[in-house]
C-alpha cells in the first residue's frame, strides 16, 4: 500500500494524466456477478479480509461482498489530502475486486461521521496544493458517485459539508437517531460556496427547493429533520447502523447487477459528465475564489471560533 500511494497521489494531482474517474465507472463495465448465485455456507460465516492504511480501515466480508470503509482519521475525520488520497485507493482496490459488491462508508471516530473538507488545506497555501488538493476531492465525489457498487452511509455522528457530500454521494444513507448528530452543507456559514456538483448531488437527493433553502442558509439539519427532508433515508439506533446497512445492501444486491448499474449510471451520468467535462475549470475557480483575502479571513474567522468554542 505505502508504495502505490504516492503514485496514485501523483496521477490525482497531475493535470496531463487523464483522471482516474474518467474510465467507465457505473456504466460501460461488465456487471459484477449476478445475485443469487449460491454460495458455500462456510464462506458466509467465516471469509473476512481487512486492510488498513494510516487513516481508513478496510474489511471485506468475502462471504456476502460486502465491504466496510471505517473512516479514523482523528480528531474529526477531516477530508485532508492524505485522507482524500487513501480514500481514493482504497475504493479503487474495492471497486477492482470482483468478489466486492457493496460497500459501507461509516466512522470509527466517536460522534463524528466527517468534519468535512480540511479548512487548514484552504488556508494560506501554494496555488498549486490548491490544485492538488481540489483535484482530490473531485476524485473522491466521481468515484463514490459513479460507483459500480451499492453503496451506504452509515452515519454514526455529524456530517457537515464535505461529509455531507460523501454521504449524498451514496445509493443511501442510514443515520443514527441521535437528535445531536447534524448534517448538511453549510459552506455559507463559512462564507464558502458549495460548488456545482455538490449542490447537484444534494438537489438530486431532496429537490430544488429543499436544497436551496438549506443551502443558502448554510444549514446544519439535526438526525430527525434530516429524515424529514429527505436528506437521510432512514434513521436507526446507533447500535443497529451498521447491520441495518448490511441489510440494505443485501437488499439492493438481490437485484441483477447490469440493471441496477444500468439504472444508477442514467441517474447519475449527466451530473458526473458535467463535472468531468469541466473538472480544470472547476479547479481553477477553486483557486481563484479561495485565494481571496476576503475569503482567506472568513476562514480564518471560523477556525478561530471553533477554537473558541472548545476553550
Ligand atoms: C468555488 C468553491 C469554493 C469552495 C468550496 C469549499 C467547499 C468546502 C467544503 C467543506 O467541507 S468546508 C468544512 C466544513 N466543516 C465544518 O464546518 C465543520 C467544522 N467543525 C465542527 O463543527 C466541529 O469541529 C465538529 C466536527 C462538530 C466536531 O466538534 P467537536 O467539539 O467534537 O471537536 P472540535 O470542534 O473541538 O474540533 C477538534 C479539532 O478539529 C479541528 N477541526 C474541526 N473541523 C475541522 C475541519 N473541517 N478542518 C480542519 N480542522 C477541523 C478543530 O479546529 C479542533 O482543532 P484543535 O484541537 O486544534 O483546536
Amino acid at each position: 500500500m505505502a508504495a502505490v500511494a504516492p503514485t496514485l497521489a501523483r496521477r490525482i494531482a497531475r493535470p496531463g494524466m487523464l483522471p482516474l474517474c474518467s474510465r467507465p465507472q457505473a456504466w460501460g463495465r461488465a456487471a459484477r456477478q449476478s445475485p443469487g448465485l449460491p454460495r458455500a455456507p462456510s464462506l458466509l460465516l467465516t471469509q473476512r479480509r481487512a486492510f488498513s492504511n494510516n487513516k481508513i480501515l478496510v474489511e471485506l466480508d468475502e462471504g456476502s461482498g460486502i465491504a466496510t470503509m471505517k473512516l479514523k482519521s482523528p480528531p474529526v475525520n477531516s477530508l485532508s489530502l492524505d485522507f482524500l488520497t487513501e480514500f481514493c485507493i482504497s475504493l479503487e482496490k474495492l471497486e477492482n475486486n470482483r468478489g466486492c459488491r457493496g460497500v459501507i462508508f461509516t466512522s470509527a471516530i466517536p460522534k463524528i461521521f466527517s468534519s468535512g473538507l480540511d479548512i487548514t488545506e484552504m488556508c494560506r497555501k501554494s496555488t498549486e496544493h490548491y490544485a492538488e488538493f481540489w483535484r482530490a476531492v473531485q476524485e473522491m465525489w466521481l468515484r463514490v458517485y459513479g460507483s459500480n457498487m451499492v453503496t451506504v452511509a452509515a452515519i454514526n455522528g455529524s456530517s457537515p459539508a464535505g461529509g455531507c457530500l460523501l454521504a449524498l454521494s451514496c445509493d443511501y444513507r442510514i443515520m443514527a437517531e441521535n437528535p445531536k448528530f447534524s448534517i448538511g452543507l453549510n459552506e455559507a456559514q463559512l462564507g464558502i460556496v458549495a460548488p456545482f456538483w455538490f449542490k447537484d448531488t444534494f438537489v438530486n437527493v431532496v429537490g430544488h427547493r429543499v436544497a436551496e433553502r438549506s443551502l443558502q442558509l448554510g444549514c446544519l439539519h439535526s438526525a430527525p429533520e434530516a429524515l424529514r427532508i429527505g436528506l437521510v433515508d432512514e434513521l436507526v439506533p446507533e447500535e443497529k447502523l451498521q447491520d441495518k446497512a448490511a441489510a440494505v445492501i443485501a437488499q439492493w444486491l438481490a437485484l441483477p447487477d447490469h440493471a441496477r448499474q444500468l439504472t444508477k449510471s442514467m441517474m447519475r451520468k449527466l451530473v458526473l459528465d458535467r463535472l468531468v467535462a469541466h473538472r480544470e475549470e472547476d479547479i481553477q475557480n477553486f483557486i481563484s475564489f479561495i485565494t481571496k483575502e476576503s475569503i482567506q479571513k472568513s476562514l480564518h474567522m471560523y477556525m478561530e471560533m471553533l477554537k473558541k468554542k472548545k476553550g
